[in-house]
């Protein structure tokens, strides 16, 4: 019975207009119970043929039975265990041990641990696997092939598909391997694929076909093959083969007429190759005739619904183990890089401290430049005696008041340097050696009692040379505005102080506005605390995104993804087992995140935590479907890298975090507000500031929209993965 039928096999890379063929009408058969090996040169499609039997690729036309059933067919077991596979490249994950692995394709083929265990016993003597608790990233390239082997052949497929498995290893090793499979097919039904590009060690397989150019020129015994050519190797036979067939290496679609029949296409004598029926000489188990064929072919019918049957019964049973397999996976991957932990752990506490300590902060080492008109000698300054002197004739007597406001100034605000001149000071301001100055007139004193005592009477002169001028560099305007806030809450003070030694009303000083307890926050609140629900999100949201990136696109490159699929993990299951491990994660993270900044920075939660901590949760969660989303559809690390910066920008800087949204274009605003950050870092802060509840619509709205940010990117990630699949 054939274990692997493909008849008229064509496959090619590239658009229908300008293929690229690769399998161009191929016939191949291999026997259940023998092995089958395949040679050809370099490029010539043998892996292309492999993913095609083991249902990673389709044909473009003709059929493939694999097991008596269409590869990718629902309950066909194809991809599944029922075949073992071990891809060219190593393909296994470099953070896990030996055992570890083995464990890990045991599980997700559904084995029990005592089977693994057994099992592992074995090919642990027979492959002289490397010792079971070296990391596979440790082994050497041959090691790491032998444990990938044992992988392929832990579950005692039906089928093992084995590509280029004797690469690298050395003469006694191969020829244990080839022992093990000729030993393995004798004693069962077991059917073996195996390409080699040692042709010599074919010798020992049953039956082996030659391919070129995307056909078998010839599929027969390997004696057979040797004497059909009167050759006393299969290479020199192969060498003929391949000289009548033509020089060129490349199949030209334009020399091909699909309309044509695969017979006539191909001119060369092929043996069988072409075939459409088994070449009997590869046969290990005898074929039945025609009658008989008929009745095998309804056996094989029943066979294969009871083979549906029990496939749909294994893969609803082993669906919880392999989601645990698959997490474990995920958890050891990331646990045992240090970038790893770091990069979940500890970032976020480095990033918290960072923004706590650099951001929002009173600006220190500022210096000022002071020049008073009314002073010589700054050094007399600090007398006490220059005191505001209340007479009792209802009079006030002001000595060198200017010398008051800057003792009362201090050095607090701005450290401060004298200067004789205005134009002393103005031209150190405009070296930057201060950040600019305050003047006082020559009559500053004299004109402030006038003003004070004569009010409106007061002259214009006088009203004039009491104003105090500030010479501030304005380039950075926070420093700016901080100086400037600053010197009118101290002079403010200076005058009452005055008001007060003239026993006048300290009120009078006051302007006319007076701010009352807010409503909500404090004026002591922070832009730091403002900014810090918006900081705390966008983090936790960007570390899921570009970790998850990184993870999914690492493991698609590495085969890890591939190869797991085939072993008939589907991709929502893969996606669950990832998903649910980062939710673990994500709530550590957020935990730990709320706990820190109230711990460490004060930033104490006014609302509920729990809420808080769901909030960050679902939005590290989105972060990482987005992380998903751009590992999907990109190719590389570096493509997914320019999306993810290139996306981090505009969300930050249009989520309101940076400036109120209040100042955008109201269209711009209408939009804006549907983004991932906008309403759930409003909610945030709701909650942390306000302390409202999740009853509030001011604070559900932020989860509404991470949800349906949620809903949307989990969509868009599986068309994508439909796409690929
Ligand atoms: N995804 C792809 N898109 C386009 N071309 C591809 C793709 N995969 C493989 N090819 C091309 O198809 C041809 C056959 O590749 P394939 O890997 O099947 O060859 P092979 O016989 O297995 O080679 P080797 O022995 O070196 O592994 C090569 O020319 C390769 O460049």
């Amino acid at each position: 019975m054939a274990a692997v039928e493909v008849r008229n096999g064509y496959k090619y890379y590239g658009s229908k207009s300008n293929p690229k063929i690769i399998l161009n009408y191929l016939n191949m058969n291999v026997m259940r119970g023998s092995i089958y090996g395949l040679l050809g040169a370099s490029g010539c499609g043998k892996t292309t043929l492999l993913s095609c039997l083991v249902g990673q690729r389709q044909l473009n036309s003709g059929e493939v039975t694999v097991l008596g059933m269409k590869p990718g067919q629902p309950g066909s077991g194809i991809p599944g265990a029922r075949i073992g596979y071990m891809p060219q490249e190593i393909a296994l994950v470099d953070e896990m041990t030996v055992k570890e692995t083995i464990f890990y394709f045991g599980r997700i083929y559904g084995l029990k641990e005592e089977q693994i265990r057994e099992k592992f016993k074995i090919l642990r003597s027979l492959l002289q696997l490397p010792p079971p608790r070296q990391l596979v990233k440790n082994c050497s390239g041959g090691q790491q092939r032998r444990v990938s082997f044992a992988c392929a052949m832990i579950h005692e497929p039906e089928l093992l598909i084995l590509d280029e498995p004797t690469v690298g290893l050395d003469p006694m090793l191969r020829e244990k391997i080839w022992d093990f499979l000729v030993e393995s097919t004798r004693n069962s039904k077991m059917a073996v694929i195996i390409t080699t590009h040692y042709i010599e060690e074919a010798k020992k397989a049953n039956c082996i076909g030659l391919m070129r150019n995307g056909v078998l020129l010839a599929e027969d015994t390997p004696i057979n093959i040797m004497i059909k050519f009167e050759c006393n190797s299969i290479e020199d036979a192969f060498l003929i083969l391949s000289q009548k067939q033509g020089d060129s290496d490349i199949v030209q679609p334009n020399t091909i007429n699909t309309s044509q029949s695969p017979a006539i296409m191909h001119s060369v004598e092929v043996i069988d190759a072409t075939s459409p029926e088994p070449n009997d000489m590869c046969k290990k188990l005898p074929l039945v005739d025609e009658n008989d064929n008929k009745t095998q072919r309804t056996d094989q019918g029943g066979h294969c619904r009871e083979q549906e049957t029990e496939n749909r019964k294994r893969i609803l049973f082993t669906t919880r183990g392999r989601i645990k397999a698959l997490m474990t996976k995920n958890f050891v991957q990331l646990f045992r890089q240090p970038s790893g932990i770091i990069f979940m752990l500890f970032f976020p506490l480095i990033q918290l401290t960072c923004f706590y300590l650099a951001i929002g902060k009173t600006p220190t080492n500022l210096k000022l430049g002071i020049v008073s008109g009314e002073v010589n000698d700054y050094a007399t300054c600090f007398d006490q005696n220059l005191r505001t002197v209340f007479n009792h004739n209802d009079t006030c007597e002001f000595k060198k008041i200017s010398c008051r406001y800057i003792t009362e100034l201090g050095d607090d605000i701005a450290e401060r340097v004298y200067y004789k001149t205005e134009e002393e000071a103005y031209n150190a301001a405009k070296r930057t050696e201060v950040l600019g100055y305050i003047m006082f007139p020559s009559n500053f004193s004299e004109s402030m009692r006038v003003r004070m005592e004569e009010g409106r009477y007061a002259d214009d002169g006088a009203v004039e040379n009491s104003v105090l001028s500030v010479h501030i560099d304005m380039t950075d305007q926070q420093i700016g505005y901080f100086i400037e806030r600053k010197l009118r809450d101290s002079f403010g003070s200076f005058v009452k102080n005055v008001l007060a030694d003239c026993n006048l009303p300290a009120g009078l000083g006051n302007i006319p506005i007076q701010f009352q307890e807010p409503v909500y926050g404090s004026f002591d609140i922070e832009f730091q605390q403002y900014v810090a629900p918006g900081v705390v999100m966008t983090m936790v949201f960007f570390l899921a995104t570009l970790m998850t990136a990184a993870v999914f696109i690492s493991e698609r490159m590495d085969g890890v993804w591939d190869r797991t699929l085939v072993a008939g993990v589907s991709a929502m299951e893969m996606l669950w087992a990832h998903l649910l491990t980062q939710l673990i994660i994500m709530a550590f993270q957020s935990f730990e995140v709320i706990m820190y900044i109230g711990l460490v920075f004060d930033t104490y939660n006014k609302g509920d935590t729990a809420t808080l901590i769901g909030l960050l949760t679902m939005t590290a969660f989105c972060g990482m479907l987005f992380g998903l989303l751009i590992s999907v559809y990109c190719k590389s690390h570096t493509e997914a890298n320019f999306v993810a910066t290139g996306a981090f920008y505009p969300m930050i800087i249009l989520c309101g975090l940076l400036w109120p949204l209040e100042g955008m274009p109201k269209s711009l605003q209408d939009i804006v507000l549907f983004f991932p950050f906008t309403i759930p870092s409003i909610s945030a802060r709701n909650i942390i500031e306000k302390g409202w509840s999740i009853t509030n619509w001011q604070v559900y709205n932020g989860f509404i929209v991470m949800s349906v940010w949620i809903v949307i990117f989990f969509t868009l990630c599986m068309v994508g993965l439909k796409r690929k699949a």
